[in-house]
């Protein structure tokens, strides 16, 4: 129950929940009939008016600031189309900020510039195998003094034809040394070094098992280039370039805003209750677009306590969950129109995942994406993919396959149907209402349905699933 105000009315937005439960049950069939209609609780057109003009008689702290709150701007426009909302998420990015970081941290990050190597790679001619560095065709003379002129600390000696030096795998080789002979290639006897059988005389007539400097690169080389996700082999070659921290772009840091009296999150719900699913979840996906949750904020069905939360500092994305809606439990948009926000896409049409929209406050940006589980999902997929793409460099491309059945469209909007891959041909899962998450656990890819469908044994667009690598 919500708690009285001092005037001792129960106001809107603290009685929430009861009203939620029976918005539940209608959906879901879980218990619930719909509650007392609260005082404040008025349809949304009188809503507006008592928060323009009238608040609450008795003259409590709620009332006084709604008569006082700037009037809310409706937020409510035609939902956009598929390939341009995508379009307007891509553009609203800012532009790519690059920080340095050291390569133990670079694993997973995308490259600011490229990766341009000073030194030679190897930077010096290098035995490939353990036995001896030799000149000429043999037999060798082996000995300290054979390993002479210009040897030293940091230097390779150098040798003269007919003479051999012992060497292990990377050791610098000598100036004129032609080959490296194999260990269990030679034999030494007085001092004298033979090559034996086939495999040496192959070791030495095809002056193998020298590493030369540069053979892998110049000076100056393009080794990667900016927009490269840094992979373990990436990070070890930057490493043999001699770099220790390299410039990536920036990721994004976003608070979470979850919204939903109803919502616990942890354990069994009792009734009424939905455990959360995005307080986990979300990060993970966000993690591999390139940002990072640095805050979650909890808020119940409060449209003051959300936009308290749409604005707290230090970020440069507000990812909000649940509250999408135009009914009196959902604030998300009356939150934003009173933070002063710019609705860039006040909801796409597309099914599930319609109500998700993009908002730019000065400082930062908004993805408002639904409750429903599924829906928000997709929608993250649909609106935050091509968003944070654009923002840190991580790939987000689509990728054509076949429609192993007819996919049906619908009427104005873009149908996104999660599925399973085998080879390029993807088959629907099961277990899609917008409030399951059964079927999109079990998929590859989410196909994407134009309004007019696509035939069994056509392409189809899908989108990647950020989790699936
Ligand atoms: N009259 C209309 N009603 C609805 C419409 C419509 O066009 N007209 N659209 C429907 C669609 S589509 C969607 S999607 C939802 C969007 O609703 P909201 O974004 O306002 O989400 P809520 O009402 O807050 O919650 C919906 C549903 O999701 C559950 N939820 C919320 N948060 C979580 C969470 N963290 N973890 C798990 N589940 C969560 C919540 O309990 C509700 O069951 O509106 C339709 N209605
Ligand atoms: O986004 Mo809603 O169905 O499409 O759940």
């Amino acid at each position: 129950m919500g708690r009285p105000g001092a005037c001792g009315t129960r106001h809107r937005g603290r009685t929430a929940r009861p009203r939620r439960r029976a918005r539940r049950g209608r959906r879901g069939g879980a218990r619930g009939r719909p509650a007392r209609r609260p005082r404040h609780d008025l349809p949304r057109g009188l809503r507006r008016g008592r928060r323009r003009g009238v608040g609450c008689r008795s003259g409590c702290r709620r009332g006084r600031r709604a008569r006082t709150a700037a009037p809310a701007r409706r937020l409510v426009s035609a939902p956009v189309a598929w390939a341009e909302a995508r379009a307007l998420a891509r553009s609203a990015a800012p532009p790519p900020r690059a920080e340095r970081v050291p390569l133990a941290s670079a694993l997973g990050r995308v490259l600011a510039d490229p990766l341009v190597t000073a030194i030679p790679l190897p930077h010096f001619a290098s035995a490939a195998m353990d036995g001896w560095a030799v000149r000429g065709a043999g037999p060798w003379r082996l000995g300290e003094d054979a390993a002479v002129e210009g040897g030293g600390p940091g230097h390779a000696p150098v040798l003269a034809a007919g003479e051999a030096v012992e060497i292990v795998t990377g050791a610098p080789v000598p100036d004129g040394a032609e080959a490296v002979l194999r260990a269990e290639a030679g034999s030494v006897a007085d001092g004298v070094l033979q090559s034996v059988g086939e495999t040496g005389r192959h070791d030495v007539e095809g002056r193998r098992h020298i590493r030369p400097a540069g053979a892998e690169a110049a000076p100056g080389d393009r080794l990667l280039e900016a927009g490269a996700v840094l992979t373990p082999p990436r990070i070890a070659l930057a490493a043999a370039t001699g770099a220790d921290a390299l410039a990536v772009r920036r990721r994004v840091r976003v608070a979470l805003v979850l919204t939903g009296d109803e919502v616990v999150e942890a354990g069994v719900p009792g009734p009424g209750q939905v455990r959360d699913s995005f307080r986990v979840a979300i990060p993970a996906v966000l993690r591999a677009l390139g940002g990072d949750v640095v805050a979650v904020h909890r808020v119940g069905d409060d449209e003051d306590a959300t936009r308290v939360a749409l604005s707290a500092g230090g970020i440069d994305l507000v990812l909000t969950t649940g509250g999408t809606g135009r009914s009196s439990a959902d604030h998300v948009r009356a939150a934003l129109a009173a933070a002063g926000a710019a609705l860039l896409v006040p909801g796409m049409a597309i099914r599930p995942g319609g109500p998700t929209l993009l908002a730019r406050m000065p400082d930062r940006l908004v993805l408002g994406l639904p409750g429903n589980p599924l829906a928000a999902l997709l929608g993250l997929v649909a609106l935050g993919a091509p968003l944070l793409s654009a923002w840190t460099g991580v790939d987000a491309s689509t990728r054509t396959v076949v429609a192993a059945n007819t996919l049906p469209g619908r009427a104005r909007s873009t149908g996104l149907v999660p599925a399973t891959l085998a080879g390029a041909e993807a088959t629907p899962v099961a277990h899609l209402g917008s409030g399951m998450l059964r079927g999109l656990a079990a998929a590859d890819v989410v196909l994407v349905v134009p309004p007019a469908g696509v035939a069994a044994g056509e392409p189809v667009e899908a989108l990647a699933l950020p989790w699936t690598g």
